[in-house]
This record gives structure tokens, C-alpha cells and sequence, in this order.
């Protein structure tokens, strides 16, 4: 095996069990994008690799080498968070500089330059960090961790602390900064955005469980598990008999259908349900209705609706049908 295998990893606070028994590998070049609620696991996963926190069981190792009793300094990874902890006594250049100290002051200075090119800070390199905006200062925090490269990247919600419209920026920049140093990245996020936008392969962690890891178009289509496809946001999820009836797709009886995001459509040759509340998101409407069952479905429609019933279909397309069991 080359690139990173972790195997049967357990990481304990005392009595909670942060990581259970987790296999992941990570192949060199690869982005992983670890996604899952708050508590899930993911940060207690990562430490453990990077050896922050110690495995009780388990294996880390990059190829053949175990690393699991390595020094965290010694394991040839690097590690960025979501606040950069820049040194504010160093100018961007120091910082960028700051994992180069074996290496020539020419070579330094020229990866320095090539770093802040990928992360698009060129000529900002005399800066003090306290003069940088929360973008610029994640920018210049990934130059340094890129610097001494890495055979592994660690992230731990690098981006979280900036707002909305700085993130999704950012990512793009993260992105290609991965790509353009062809460095092997693990990513721990909480926002599935995030996560599709960037990872190659995404995993979803509950309760300290790896559900499933695969690329994000399949993770979607394929979702494996209703835990899964509940955290990608499917629901409610509905007997096959009930999804037929709105025009879904069937489900045997240990099946059960998840209802995505745009799956029912208004249509007025559907089935009429009653509609309980609306409200406005990003310049669309969510519509509530009473499905059969009792349950609550959503349906998107351009402006609202007339108070009553609404006459909707379930489109299969935007269905995805999983095992009744977990
Ligand atoms: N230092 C600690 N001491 C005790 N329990 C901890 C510690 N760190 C984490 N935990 C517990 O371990 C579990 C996993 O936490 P972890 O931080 O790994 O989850 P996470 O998925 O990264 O969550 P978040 O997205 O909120 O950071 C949680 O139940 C948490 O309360």
C-alpha cells in the first residue's frame, strides 16, 4: 500500500469514544474530505493520525512505514486549523519560511515566492500578519503548511471561522493550491459544500463510526445507509408503497424511500396534500405539506402558494432508496 492507511483506529477521552474502529486510506495526490455533524468524530480522527492524540487500538501508517508510535513532528505530515496560529512576531515571508529552517536561505526564498504565488499573495510577503484580513491570513497559514511539503496535509475546519461568501471563495483557493502542489490532503469539515467542492472522496462520520467514503456523485446517488443519506440531506424517508403513490420509485419491504431535496415537484395532475407553512430561502420558497403519513415533506416552488392543498409528484430521479435497518 502506498499513501495512508489507518486501520482499526480507536481514540478515547476517558470513558467516550471519540473514534471507534476506523479503517480510512488515502491515496498520494488524493483529497479525502471527512464530513459529519458536531461530536461525530472527525477532529478526534484526524489528531489521531497526526499522533496529537494517541490510538488505544489501531494502526497508522504512510506505505509500509507504521507510524503509530512516530512523534507527531517526525511523521512527515502538516497540520492546519482553524485559526492559522500565525507567529505575530514574523513578518507573511517568516511565517511562510517559518518549516524551511534546514534548508538554504536561496532555496527558501524561492519556495517562499513559488508558496505565495499558489495561495495568490504575491509581493505580500513583507506584510505584519496583524495588518491581514481572516482570508489572507488562512492563505498565508496554508503557505506555511504547504512549505516543507507534506506527504500529508491535515485540515481541521480550516475555513470555518470566515463568513459565508469568504469560504466559498477560499475553497476554490484551497483547492487549487492542493492541486497545483499535488499534495495528499485530509480535510475535516462540517459543510457538505465544502466537502464536494473540494475532496476527490468524501467519508461520513457518526458517532465516531466511518459510514461510508466514496466520490462525492455517488455518495449522492448512492447513499448507503439512511444515516447517510439523512446527513446529505434526504428525508423524510417513505415506504416504497406511499413513494409509488406520489409517483416515486417502489422499495422492497426492508427498504425505505429518502425524499432529496427537489424531489416533489408541484404538478396539477399529482396528488393534492395539505399545505402547513412557508417561507422564503435564497430567493425560492419552501413549501411544508402533510405527505400521507404523517410526516413533513418540502417542496421548492419559485413564489408561494395559495393556502389549502398543494397537487405535487415525487420525482425518482431525486430519490434514493436505502435499507430500513440503520
Ligand atoms: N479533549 C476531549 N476530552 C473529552 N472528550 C472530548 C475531547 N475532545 C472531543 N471529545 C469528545 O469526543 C467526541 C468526538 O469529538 P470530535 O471533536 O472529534 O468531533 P467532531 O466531529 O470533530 O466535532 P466538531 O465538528 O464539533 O469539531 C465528542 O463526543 C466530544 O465531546
Amino acid at each position: 500500500m502506498s499513501g495512508l492507511t489507518v486501520t482499526g483506529a480507536v481514540v478515547r477521552y476517558g470513558d467516550v469514544v471519540a473514534v471507534g474502529d476506523v479503517d480510512l486510506a488515502v491515496a498520494p495526490g488524493e483529497i479525502v474530505a471527512l464530513l459529519g455533524a458536531s461530536g461525530s468524530g472527525k477532529s478526534s480522527l484526524l489528531r489521531g493520525i497526526a499522533g496529537l492524540e494517541p490510538l488505544v487500538a489501531g494502526q497508522v501508517c504512510w506505505g509500509d512505514d507504521d507510524l503509530t508510535d512516530v512523534a507527531v513532528h517526525k511523521r512527515g505530515f502538516g497540520l492546519m486549523f482553524q485559526d492559522g496560529q500565525l507567529f505575530n512576531h514574523l513578518s507573511v515571508e517568516g511565517n511562510v519560511a517559518y518549516g524551511l529552517y534546514r534548508e538554504p536561505k536561496a532555496v527558501r526564498r524561492a519556495r517562499v515566492a513559488e508558496l505565495l504565488a499558489v495561495v495568490g499573495l504575491s509581493g505580500y510577503g513583507k506584510r505584519r500578519v496583524s495588518e491581514l484580513s481572516g482570508g489572507q491570513a488562512q492563505r498565508v497559514a496554508l503557505a506555511r503548511s504547504l512549505a516543507p511539503r507534506p506527504r500529508l496535509l491535515l485540515l481541521d475546519e480550516p475555513l470555518s471561522a470566515l463568513d459565508r461568501n469568504l469560504r466559498e471563495h477560499m475553497v476554490g483557493v484551497l483547492g487549487d493550491a492542493l492541486r497545483a502542489t499535488g499534495t495528499t490532503a485530509l480535510y475535516v469539515t462540517h459543510d457538505q459544500d465544502e466537502a464536494f467542492a473540494l475532496a476527490d472522496r468524501v467519508g461520513v462520520m457518526q458517532a465516531g463510526r466511518l459510514l461510508q467514503v466514496d466520490p462525492p456523485d455517488v455518495l449522492w446517488r448512492e447513499p448507503e445507509s439512511r444515516a447517510v443519506a439523512g446527513f446529505l440531506g434526504y428525508g423524510p424517508f417513505v415506504a416504497g408503497e406511499l413513494s409509488q403513490r406520489l409517483g416515486g420509485p417502489g422499495a422492497a419491504p426492508n427498504e425505505l424511500v429518502g425524499i432529496g431535496p427537489a424531489a416533489l415537484v408541484p404538478d396539477p395532475t399529482g396528488t393534492a396534500l395539505p399545505v402547513i407553512e412557508q417561507r422564503y430561502q435564497r430567493g425560492e420558497v419552501l413549501v411544508d405539506v402533510r405527505l400521507p403519513d404523517g410526516q413533513v415533506g418540502t417542496v421548492r416552488t419559485a413564489e408561494k402558494v395559495p393556502n389549502g392543498d398543494l397537487a405535487l409528484t415525487l420525482d425518482p430521479s431525486g430519490c434514493v432508496i436505502v435499507p430500513v435497518s440503520h
